[in-house]
Formats: structure tokens, sequence, C-alpha cells
């Protein structure tokens, strides 16, 4: 038994009582109000030790509450429960000082352990002052597993922790990056990327540190890096996993001084930076295999945000398929809706290219389904019809031989059709590739040409010849 009151506020009344258990179970004293009124009444008079509260309250937004709470009530813990799981909410909750957030369903161990923390003081001094309200940012899903990703996220917001992104490919760590700068203190700094496995080996030291004019072969100029270029904001370093050892050496030493030097260089600048670090690679087994250092990988994980794959975030792919279909609209495609069973057809493919490949799967189907309403076997049939394409094996369609077999046998008919039938073919399958073309290089003709390995002036006559509307000029 502890004498800890715990002030529960919802307008559920079957949430006050699950929570009101929980609590009195855990051995605390409950108060229980429904309204921001009556919890304010309690907090005027100086009830509680902690406080859980809803964020739609019937007469105030909860998270309106917490500055209040804490103008009246320094240090009081705010624990946020919200059925509103998006990334936002949890930010906006870190960023009105709560103690922690909660999104609803939650499990009542994680709740009553929340609360004992709130009541052992072990995190009061929580940032009180609400900073700018977070926009709301283009990270979509609501999922469990994208749950604890925001949860994460909001807590390393305010903080300049160096952070390491680790997922399979295409699950958004890129993204995760750009928003921890966005909603941070740097967001008026530069955000700088740099991805190890996408520059030659020998350049990397140079590109992240700089050179002097020199320095080594091809150096003709002074030229500066990434650090230098992030001062005052965020450095992602993408694909950390692809570094050498001799600039994981170079880049241990500057995270250990906060200083570096410029390749060929004896100026030592300061590294005014936050470091953000991304993996698909299992660095355990780089650290194993003697191709990473372990210092560094402790350097860098100080905080790991784990980004789930899409094959488990089976709720999310409904909400990131509308909203790339939407985007498709604002780049120029016709706009498509999916049907209940292609949702269902799209939440049970296995995605190993994960949002990357539903996104680009989505302006596919934007490009070339003629229908506004896509159903299953549209989705499966454009999806899984261009052999090395990474979606999932057509639930029905075959090869690309099959496929024209079935188009003759439906053109031919018991009679000879008309003339100019290898024609006709190529229109059919020549409009599809020219719209994935352009969709996929969003309208830029010149990169749909090299795409297709047809020069422009040739794609431009067979776009004229097909009807093929391009999406925007390029
Ligand atoms: N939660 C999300 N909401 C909306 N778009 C997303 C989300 N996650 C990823 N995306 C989109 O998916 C694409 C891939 O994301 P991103 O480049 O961040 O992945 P990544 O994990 O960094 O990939 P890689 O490991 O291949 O570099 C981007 O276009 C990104 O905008």
């Amino acid at each position: 038994m502890n004498d800890s009151v715990v002030i529960v506020c919802d307008d559920d009344a079957a949430i006050r009582t699950v929570v009101r258990q929980a609590l009195l179970r855990a051995g605390h004293a409950v108060r229980t109000t429904d309204s921001a009124a009556g919890l304010w009444k309690l907090i005027e008079e100086g009830v509680g030790d902690a406080v859980v509260s809803d964020v739609i309250l019937p007469d105030a937004n909860g998270l309106d509450m917490i500055p209040l709470i804490h103008a009246k009530r320094p240090g009081l813990p705010v624990i946020v429960m919200s059925a509103e799981n998006t990334l936002s909410t949890a930010v906006r909750a870190t960023e009105q000082g709560a103690f922690d957030y909660l999104p609803k369903p939650f499990d009542l161990d994680e709740l009553t352990r929340a609360v004992a923390a709130a009541v052992a003081g072990s995190r009061a001094e929580r940032p009180v002052e609400a900073q700018a309200t977070a926009e709301r940012l283009p990270m979509i899903g609501r999922s469990a597993a994208m749950q604890d990703v925001y949860r994460t996220m909001a807590r390393v917001v305010p903080t300049d922790l160096t952070v390491m992104v680790l997922g399979e490919s295409g699950t958004g760590k890129e993204l995760v990056a750009r928003a921890l700068h966005d909603l941070g203190a740097r967001r008026t700094g530069p955000f700088v990327a740099l991805n190890m496995a996408a520059i030659p080996r020998e350049l990397i030291e140079s590109e992240l540190f700089g050179h002097e004019r020199g320095a080594f072969t091809g150096a003709a100029a002074r030229a500066s890096g990434k650090f230098e270029q992030a001062q005052g904001g965020t450095l992602f370093l993408d694909e950390i996993g692809d570094m050498p050892m001799d600039a994981q050496t170079r880049l241990l030493r500057v995270l250990q001084s906060g200083e570096f030097t410029t390749v060929g260089g004896t100026r030592t600048l300061k590294a005014d930076v936050r470091i953000v670090a991304a993996t698909h690679k299992d660095l355990g087994r780089l650290i194993d295999a003697g191709q990473f250092r372990e210092d560094l990988y402790y350097r860098l994980n100080v905080v790991p945000v784990r980004l789930p794959p899409l094959r488990a975030r089976g709720d999310d792919i409904g909400e990131l398929a509308r909203h790339f279909l939407d985007r498709a609209v604002a780049e120029g495609l016709p706009r498509k809706h999916l049907a209940p069973d292609a949702l269902a057809w799209l939440a049970a493919q296995p995605w190993p290219g994960n949002v990357r490949e539903l996104e680009n799967a989505m302006r596919r189907l934007a490009a070339l389904a003629r229908d506004e309403v896509i159903t299953a076997g549209v989705a499966a049939m454009w999806l899984a019809q261009d052999g090395g394409a990474p979606v999932a094996t057509p639930a029905r369609g075959g090869s690309l031989a099959e496929v024209v077999e079935g188009w003759l046998a439906a053109n031919i008919g018991p009679s000879l059709p008309p003339d100019g039938l290898y024609d006709r073919l190529l229109a059919e399958f020549e409009r599809p590739l020219l719209a994935t073309a352009l969709a996929l290089t969003r309208g830029n003709q010149l990169k749909a040409a090299k795409l297709l390995g047809v020069n422009r002036n040739t794609l431009r006559k067979l776009l004229t010849e097909r009807g093929v509307e391009p999406a925007r000029g390029g």
C-alpha cells in the first residue's frame, strides 16, 4: 500500500472504472471526475499526487489543461490517454509537459507502471512551457506498432540526443529523421543528409568533414563537408552500416570531442549538430564480423527508434494507400478509390519494400487502372503483372505470355479479327508502359525516356500516338 492519490479524468464511465480498479489494485487512492471542470476543482483543492486524463473531454482539451495545471501545481505529473493516436498528439502531449502519453487502447500494466513512475517523481522535471504547436506531420499510421515509435520520438524531440533509426528498407527511416528535425528546437537550422551507401567509400570522409585545397588528388578548392553545412541543425547519416572503418574512427572522435577538422586541414571546428543515424542492417552482426566499431555503435545508439515493417502494420495499410492515392491526384494522375476487397488484398501482401513499395504501387494503380474503383482483381492484375515488380505473386494473372494469349483469345473470337492486330496489341501494352514510366518519374519525360531506354523524341512520339497524357511537363 502507498498513500498516493491519483486523479482519473475521463468522460467515459467504463474507462474511469477500469482505470480506477487497476490503480486501486496497485495500491493508490483514486479520485475520479468526468470533466475538465471537475479536474480543475480537484487541482485547486490541492488533491492528488498524479493525474491521469483523457485528451478529449466534454468541456476542454486535456492537453490544453496541462500548462494550467502546472501553473497552479508545478511538477504535478499528468499522464494523458488518447484515442487520437497520431504522432502530433504524442508530440503535443510532450510539448505541453505531459509526464507520459498512453495511446488507447493501452495495457493496464503500462498504465500502472507510468503512474508508479509519476508518483515516485522519477522524472518530475519535464518541460513545462508549451512550445509552438507541432505542425501535423506527414507520418501516416496509427497502428499499435507505430505508437511506440511516436512515443519515443515525442520524448527525444525536445532533446539533442543522438537517435538511431532502425528498420527495413522503405519503412520511413528518413521521414523519422526529418520529423525529429522539423519538430525540434533545431527546425530553423539546416537538415543535411548523407547516404553512406550512395557515395564512393574513399570520398566519405571528405563529404562528412570537408577538405582543404590540395588535400588529395582532385581537391582543387576548399570544400565544406556535411558537418559544417549542418551547423545548428540536424545531420542525417543514412546507411551508417556502410560506413568504412576509417571514417567510423574519425566520426567517433568527433562525437566524443564535439569538434572536427577538415581533411588535410588544421583548423578545428565545433560540431554543433544533432545526429540521427539510420540503417537497415543488423549492426550487431557487423560488429561481430569486425565491420562496425562497437564503441561507435554505443555512441550512436543513444535512443533507438525501431520502425516496424509494413507487414506488421496491418491496420495502417488502408490509410497509407489512400494517402498515396490522394497524392497521385496531386501529381496529376486520375482519382482512384479502393474497394474493400482491394484493401483486404493489399493488407495480405508481404510488402518486402515496405511503405516505399506501397507508395509506388499506388502510383502505378492510379496511372493504370481504368475504372475509378479498384477491386482486388484489378489490384492483383496491375501490381503483379510486370515480372520484376517486387509486389507479391498475383492472385491471378500469370506470365506476360499468358496475358497476351488471353488478350488474343478475347480479341480474335470465332472469326478472324479486323487487320492491324499487331498494332492493337502494341497499343494495349504501350499505354500502361508509358503511363507507368511517367508515373514513376513524376511526369519527367527525360527520366521516363531513360527508364524505358528510348530517346526522348521517341517517347514524345509514342505519347502522342498512344494518347497518353504526360502528367506534368518535363
Ligand atoms: N508513415 C509514413 N507516412 C507516409 N509516408 C511514409 C511513411 N513512411 C514512409 N513513407 C514514405 O515512404 C517512402 C520511403 O520512406 P523513407 O525514404 O523514409 O524510408 P527509409 O526507411 O529511409 O528507406 P531506405 O532504407 O531505403 O533509405 C518515402 O517516400 C516516405 O515519404
